[in-house]
């Protein structure tokens, strides 16, 4: 995993999110048109070139691979790229977790974009809120991160495509690992469960180490 300064205020990162957030949900509606438009065929090709000309202008000056996550002087990382969560990534539903006493929830609104088979959600789609919520909790709640080791999911019937609602809950800790219970919810109660084995990896640097790491950042 890198580590990489970023050093920027609250009022900076507030002034770029105000900039990205816009253009990213932006970007959420255009794939969503795309895969619900009915317009006849021309109007799709004049769509496709006036897109291509903005991706053009936007690849002028861009990152090598992937968002990464920087961090600022106190550690507050930006995973901004990220799949479930990423600011910056239309991909992403976005899942915003909230943390609590042992208990991570988090709801999206999954449209046309996440659908598996007609009018429900994709298995994967879950299960990639799932990793990242169970992720998130075994991290904040031992304040150190983990890495999913194992994520077992059970579907217990069909998710309707919609609001869906995650909650994650510790249910223990045997040295590096950490084990979560998870579940989903659409609006006619629980769809899928899961349980995670999050294991702290053991060569994963400590605080100290990733402010030194990230003062070396050029
Ligand atoms: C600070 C707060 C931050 C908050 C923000 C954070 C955001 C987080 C975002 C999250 C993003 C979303 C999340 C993501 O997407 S995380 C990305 C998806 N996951 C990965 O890429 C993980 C890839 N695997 C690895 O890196 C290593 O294999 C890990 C780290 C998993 C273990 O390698 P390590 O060398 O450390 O392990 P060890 O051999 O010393 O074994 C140690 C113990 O663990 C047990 N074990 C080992 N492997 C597994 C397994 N696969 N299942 C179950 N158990 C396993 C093993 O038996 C032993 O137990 P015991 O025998 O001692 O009882």
């Amino acid at each position: 995993m890198e580590f990489r300064l970023e050093d920027i205020d609250p009022d900076e990162i507030e002034r770029r999110l105000a900039v990205v957030e816009p253009l990213t949900d932006s970007v959420r509606g255009l794939i969503d048109a795309v895969i619900r438009s009915e317009v006849d065929d021309a109007v799709l090709d004049r769509a496709r070139a006036r897109i291509d000309e903005i991706t053009a202008e936007l690849r002028v000056h861009q990152k090598p691979g992937g968002y990464g996550t920087p961090f600022t002087r106190d550690l507050r990382g930006m995973p901004w790229g990220n799949a479930a969560t990423g600011l910056r990534n239309p991909i992403a539903p976005p899942l915003r977790p909230e943390h609590g006493a042992g208990v991570s929830t988090g709801s999206v609104h999954l449209g046309a974009a996440y659908e598996g088979p007609g009018g429900l959600v994709h298995g994967g789609v879950l299960a990639l809120l799932m990793d990242q919520l169970v992720g998130e909790c075994a991290s904040t709640i031992v304040n150190m991160p983990h890495f999913t080791g194992t994520l077992t999911v059970r579907y217990l019937r069909p998710t309707k495509l919609g609001r869906v609602d995650l909650r994650a809950e510790v249910t223990g800790t045997q040295d590096r690992k950490t084990f979560v219970h998870v579940e989903v919810r659409d609006r006619e109660g629980v769809t899928a469960d899961g349980e995670a084995i999050m294991i702290r990896p053991k060569d994963f640097p400590g605080r100290d180490e990733v402010l030194a790491a990230i003062a070396r950042t050029p």
